[in-house]
């Protein structure tokens, strides 16, 4: 036997592994990194996350991805090599942690390597008759694992679509894993560059078990902030947002898009919700004259909505659901005041923080779950064509040398 297949076995075999989940998302801030001891799989996985950091990225990378990301158009050549380049500045970053934390690599079972999405086109977005759906992930976990000397499982979402998905969100196989619970309606609600939700209703019946992207996260905001305000990333605190008066016009016309009229689950990206979807609803409201401060209040109330009614479908189907947020826009206080009243018939907002996960790391976590299921999963839990769940193990398996 080959000696990585056999202390893959022997990781496999183990009551519990050391396993690294790496997260780049589509706010392009940085790596989030957790290290996770997960313990047994399927249904009686514990997870203890032992370390976590987000490794910002630098000026660099954030130009260098943003020439390819979420373009319809871009340099061929380039996307090439950023795909090598992107895997070993991940490795080299886990490196970084691991001597920061004092953590011997050989101790570490597997990395999970989401990678960086740059394109994200399912069906029901792009145009072309001949194709069903298609995302793309760079950041090659070869060199992960070459740079690391760790194996790396990656490249979770192609057996998705392989499957018949779009590919995401991938979440909901962890949360139903790890969050759901027999005596308490669910939804699990991450709000980074893209918002999506996991709806979880109680007694366990996977049937009713779905997760959908539902709109804008801070992607858009983000977007504008970047644009108009010299060196901010984004509208800390909601104080430019907070500043300012929303425009009824310009909301509407932002509300107005066919993805918001699909059932979910259904995925998007930032290949619709851009700079350019704003100047085409500012165009057709006469809007663009309005001062940033209104537009970020907009552009909130937008994303607040989009997400609001999403949560609200859950509360329909299933009283009493309490809502567990993470992902960057929990820090958004006036986005989460906005969610509270536009959404009265939620029990309860909380983070999942309260389910012992720190909602900044919750992605990162997913992804060394979806590993430990690839590597340690006895079958596939949870399958509903229906739902858009593929009864499938997602990743990839690339070894050190
Ligand atoms: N203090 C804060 N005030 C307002 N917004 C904040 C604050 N801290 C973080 N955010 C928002 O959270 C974003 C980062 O969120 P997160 O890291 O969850 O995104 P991501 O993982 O890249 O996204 P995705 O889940 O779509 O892949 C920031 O770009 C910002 O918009
Ligand atoms: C293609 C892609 O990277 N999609 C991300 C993105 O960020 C949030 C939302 O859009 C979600 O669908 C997905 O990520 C999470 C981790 C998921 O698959 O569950």
């Amino acid at each position: 036997m080959h000696p990585h297949i056999k202390a893959l076995y022997n990781s496999a075999l183990k009551p519990s592994r050391l396993i690294i989940g790496l997260m780049s998302g589509t706010s392009l801030d940085g790596l989030d990194v957790a290290l996770c001891k997960v313990t047994g799989a399927g249904l009686n996985t514990h997870i203890e996350v032992l370390n976590f950091t987000t490794v910002d990225y630098n000026d660099d990378y954030k130009t260098k991805i943003k020439q390819v990301f979420a373009k319809r158009e871009c340099d061929l050549e380039l996307v090439t090599l950023l795909h090598p380049w992107v895997g070993k500045l991940h490795g080299n970053m886990v490196n970084q942690c691991l001597a920061k934390w004092n953590i011997n690599p050989a101790s570490i079972d597997v990395i999970a390597s989401h990678g960086q999405s740059i394109y994200h086109c399912p069906q029901s977005q792009h145009n072309h008759k001949s194709f069903t759906n298609g995302t793309l992930q760079i950041g090659d976990s070869d060199q992960i694992a070459v740079t690391t000397g760790i194996t790396t499982i990656g490249d979770f979402r192609q057996k998705h679509i392989a499957a018949g998905g779009e590919g995401a969100p991938l979440a909901v196989y962890g949360d139903y894993l790890y969050f759901s619970s027999a005596v308490e309606s669910r939804v699990l609600l991450n709000m980074g560059g893209i918002a999506n939700l996991t709806f979880l209703p109680k007694n366990g019946d996977a049937n009713g078990v779905f997760s959908s992207d539902i709109g804008p996260g801070n992607t858009i905001m983000d977007a504008y902030v970047q644009q108009h305000f010299k060196d901010m990333h984004y509208d800390d605190g909601a104080k430019i947002a907070k500043a300012g008066k929303v425009n009824t016009p310009l909301l509407n016309a932002l509300c107005n898009n066919a993805f918001f009229k699909l059932p979910m689950p259904k995925t998007t990206g930032p290949e619709v919700f851009n700079l350019a979807y704003l100047n085409a609803a500012q165009q057709l409201t006469n809007t663009q004259h309005l001062s940033h401060e209104d537009v970020m209040a907009t552009l909130n109330t937008f994303t607040a909505t989009a997400i609001a009614n999403a949560l609200n479908e859950c509360a329909e189907r299933e009283q009493n659901c309490v809502v567990y947020a993470s992902g960057g826009g929990i820090h958004n206080p006036l986005l989460m005041a906005q969610l509270t009243a536009l959404c009265p018939r939620i029990k309860a907002f909380k983070n999942t923080d309260d389910l012992g996960i720190n909602p900044d790391a919750k992605e990162a976590v997913l992804f060394a779950i979806l590993a430990n299921e690839c590597l340690a999963g006895e079958q596939q839990h949870l399958s509903n064509t229906a739902q858009g769940i593929a009864g499938v193990t997602m990743g990839k398996v690339s070894f050190a040398d």
